[in-house]
């Protein structure tokens, strides 16, 4: 039985707060300028996590953070043993019982490709949420303090649940599927092709859609059972392209090659005899587009793929082409089934 004090007290206890683990791994968030005017110059990959939580008194209001540094880097230096150090960490998170939700700080470059990894591989219904910022903390206008607190805010609310990795970046929250950094010298750098799934309004998150495609607990990639990556390279298309890059990828022992083609994943007659001659000797070839805003490769427009057994990247950028490429050949996948995986994921 409750004596009334007892019962006064449980009556007026705050209800507890989410715990949410803040996984550090370098970026612009974590940069230093070496004055207030450099919002574009300065060293990325400076503060630790700890400076940053506590840096943020605010976060205790929404949250019971901690943080644990996993790696201090730029992303443009991630690498795939950087990807499964990473996943494997935050699925060890996601299945305690005293975490609620996770973020993970990262730098933008590479931030798209991270966040769909985690969305493919981790098998949780537990918020994801991948964080970055535009202008390190010691720039006026600074973008990292608010993009933490809204991701934190994010990975502890309930609504969150179920719905794979995302990105919380100016106030908007995108899918770790759809979203790319489309310009860098903005704050407003982050953008999906089919639209963000929702906002962050002073503390709070607003939903307008969720995703569809495949993630995380409807995913048949399991980052617990990853042990290493196959190479995937990107080759990029323009005008005058030789096959140069594609054979050197390939020598070098790519398994597959993503070509980051014209329009719709077109491709030079230059490089087409190459590419046949690669996907003879058992490369994956992968028709993807470098068309800024949204690309979108049908099968067998521009290429007759069934002939030539190429696969195509649906409305996958080159980046996260790679990805899902690398993630469907560490299963051993054949093309059917690679192409299976990037109309459902
Ligand atoms: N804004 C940033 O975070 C850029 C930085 N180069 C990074 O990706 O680490």
């Amino acid at each position: 039985m409750l004596c009334a004090a007892t019962f006064a007290a449980a009556q007026s206890a705050p209800a507890a707060k989410p715990q949410v683990v803040v996984l550090a791994t370098g970026g612009t968030i974590a940069g230093a300028g070496a004055t207030a005017a450099n919002s574009a110059s300065y060293q990325a990959a400076k503060v630790p996590v700890d400076k940053l939580i506590s840096g943020l008194p605010e976060l205790a209001n929404v949250a019971s953070v901690r943080g644990e540094q996993v790696f201090q880097i730029a992303s443009e230096s991630f690498t795939n043993e950087h990807l499964l150090t990473l996943g494997k960490r935050v699925a060890a998170l996601a299945a305690q019982a005293d975490v609620n939700g996770i973020v993970v700080t990262h730098g933008t470059d590479t931030l798209e490709e991270t966040a769909y990894f985690l969305h493919l591989t981790v098998r949780t219904d537990k918020p994801v949420v991948v964080v970055g910022s535009m202008r390190p903390g010691t720039a006026l206008s600074a973008d990292g303090a608010l993009n933490l607190l809204n991701a934190v805010t994010v990975a502890g609310e309930a609504s969150s649940r179920g719905k794979g990795v995302l990105v919380v970046m100016n106030d908007e929250i995108h899918t770790g599927r759809d979203v790319t950094k489309s310009i860098n010298i903005r704050t407003e750098a982050f953008k999906s092709p089919w639209g963000p799934l929702g906002m962050v309004v002073e503390g709070k998150a607003y939903w307008f859609r969720a995703p569809v495609k495949r993630h995380t607990l409807n995913s048949e990639f399991d980052i617990t059972k990853l042990g290493a990556l196959p190479r995937v390279d990107i080759a990029y298309g323009s005008g005058n392209a030789t096959d140069t890059a594609y054979k050197a990828f390939a020598a070098a022992g790519a398994k597959a090659i993503v070509h980051a083609g014209t329009g719709n994943g077109s491709v030079a007659n230059a490089v087409v005899p190459a590419l046949r001659e690669l996907r003879a000797q058992g490369v994956q070839i992968v028709r993807s587009a470098r068309v800024v805003g949204g690309g979108f490769v049908i099968r067998n427009a521009e290429q007759p793929d069934d002939q030539y057994d190429w696969v195509v990247a649906h409305d996958l950028n080159p980046q996260k082409a790679r990805i899902l490429t690398m993630l469907s050949l560490a299963q051993g996948a054949d093309s059917k089934t690679l192409q299976r995986q990037f109309l459902e994921y």
